[in-house]
């Protein structure tokens, strides 16, 4: 239901109007002068405020600067006695919605209110399309038709509609982020607006203040009041990038957020009332910090309600090829080169590698790539001596530990040997200089065979 808050000195007034609009269907409130309008505002949001201009605590147009200033997304409208409209222009210039003149005709009224909800609708839709657009320009979505992909995009779409909270998990740079704007932009609050924070970028102080927000003298340089992401996020999604990187104390803050929806900004004293869906995301291994005591056991099942894994690059590399193609045309258009492509063989060892910063990694490579090709096709030659040196090897031993990567060894060479001798084990047995019944002894025991690679 739409909330609608009503101020004016006028008490019988706000009490006759405030009864249509809830007669209508909205969820009015009503505040007898700006100070008490401006308390509300703190706790609750409203998606329009209609105020008088003329009060005698504070005017309306001091009401509206502060709205404007604090609460963007709340449309105001004012209403102005007829020997009062230079102060209504002055309003608009100050981006009132629009301005009304007292006695107020009942009809007119609720089709401006009309008009203004239609007016957040297509604004919010709007902006929705922008960043969809921008994302597609330039980022793109979750590329891929990897079975990993087409069963994460049918998890996301599943659990978008459904307002839960979620924990995405998954490495650095596996699409994250695209993750959780996906489940806003598909979710019940996509009108609403997403807030996103980074945990991992702000020392703890400044993160709790960012977060929290904080009151006017709450710690030097506290100048003014600031309202927080918790506050910004009221109606639609916040998404906390990197949650496992939350102290203690901000964990146990944000537990309380999510079990009773109302916190203090920091230096308040004050509850104000929030209302927003949580999605998280963690490269962490969140139950094992967990057992570790890191990371709160209670917060972590009030988060993991909706648990969703992001894959890595590696598991899926029959992603490469489109990304790579996706984001080749997107550089080489930005950096103004001719379209290239990459060779066969230089795919094969892209398609090996590691991809330790996955699909980030891959995308920072395509741009630096498209600047030293000059135009030319990408092959083997050209790709980074890490990237050419271990695509020679199907796995990375860099994960390995000595055992298994002496075992890995062996057997990637013991195969590319036999092969090369069409499998004759004498001739092999000779070549690298080991007795013929070593060579069959290992060949069982590391079970290699003629269709193992290489
Ligand atoms: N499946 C994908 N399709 C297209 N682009 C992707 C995909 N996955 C990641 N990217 C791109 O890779 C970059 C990193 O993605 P993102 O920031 O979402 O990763 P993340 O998992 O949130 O990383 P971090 O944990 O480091 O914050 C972005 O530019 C994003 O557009």
């Amino acid at each position: 239901m739409k909330r609608i808050l009503m101020i004016d000195d006028d008490l019988s007034f706000l009490k006759i109007y405030s009864e249509i609009l809830k007669g209508s269907g909205y969820d009015t409130v009503t505040a007898y002068g700006g100070p008490e309008a401006l308390e509300l505002l703190e706790e609750e949001y409203f998606d329009i405020v209609i105020t008088d201009v003329a009060m005698p605590e504070m005017n309306g147009i001091e009401v509206l600067k502060r709205i404007k200033g604090e609460y963007p997304s709340t449309l105001v409208m004012m209403l102005t006695g007829e020997g009062s409209i230079s102060g209504a222009v002055e309003a608009m210039e100050l981006g009132a919605y629009t301005y009304l003149i007292k006695p107020l005709e009942i009809d007119q009224l609720l089709l401006n209110i009309k008009r203004a909800l239609e007016y957040l609708e297509l604004n919010s839709e709007n902006q929705q399309l922008k960043s969809r657009i921008s994302s597609l320009g330039h980022e793109g979505r979750l590329i891929g038709s990897s079975a990993p992909i087409a069963e994460l995009r049918e998890q996301i779409m599943k659990t978008a509609p459904t307002n839960a909270n979620v924990l995405i998990t998954g490495e650095s740079g596996t699409g994250k982020e695209i993750i959780a704007d996906l489940l806003h932009e598909n979710g019940l609050n996509k009108g609403g607006p997403m807030i996103k924070v980074n945990c991992a970028a702000l020392a703890e102080s400044v993160l709790e203040s960012e977060i929290f927000g904080h009151e006017k003298g709450a710690f030097t340089g506290a100048l003014a009041a600031k309202p927080g992401r918790f506050e910004l996020a009221r109606g639609g999604t916040l998404f906390l990038d990197e949650i496992g990187e939350l102290s203690l104390k901000l964990q146990s803050k944000l537990l309380r957020v999510l079990q009773e929806k109302e916190f203090e900004r920091v230096g308040g004293t004050k509850t104000i009332k929030v209302d927003f869906r949580l999605i998280a995301a963690t490269n962490r291994e969140l139950s094992k910090e967990v057992e570790k005591g890191t990371f709160r056991e209670d917060l972590y099942y009030r988060i993991n309600v909706v648990p969703l894994v992001s894959p890595p690059l590696r598991e899926r590399t029959e992603d490469i090829p489109v990304l790579l193609e996706h984001y080749l045309e997107i550089y080489c258009k930005e950096l103004k080169k001719a379209p290239v492509k990459v060779t066969e063989q230089a795919m094969e060892i892209l398609k090996k590698y590691h991809w330790k910063g996955n699909v980030r990694e891959l995308k920072n490579l395509t741009e630096r790539l498209v600047v030293f090709s000059d135009g030319r096709d990408i092959n083997a030659e050209m790709l980074p001596e890490e990237i050419r040196g271990q695509g020679n090897w199907s796995q990375d031993f860099r994960q390995m530990d000595f055992q298994e990567a002496k075992r890995y060894f062996e057997k990637e060479y013991l195969s590319y040997m036999l092969k090369k001798n069409q499998w004759n084990i004498s001739v092999t047995a000779e070549e690298i200089k080991i007795a013929r019944k070593n060579l069959q002894l290992k060949i069982k025991q590391l079970n290699i065979r003629k269709d193992t690679k290489k």
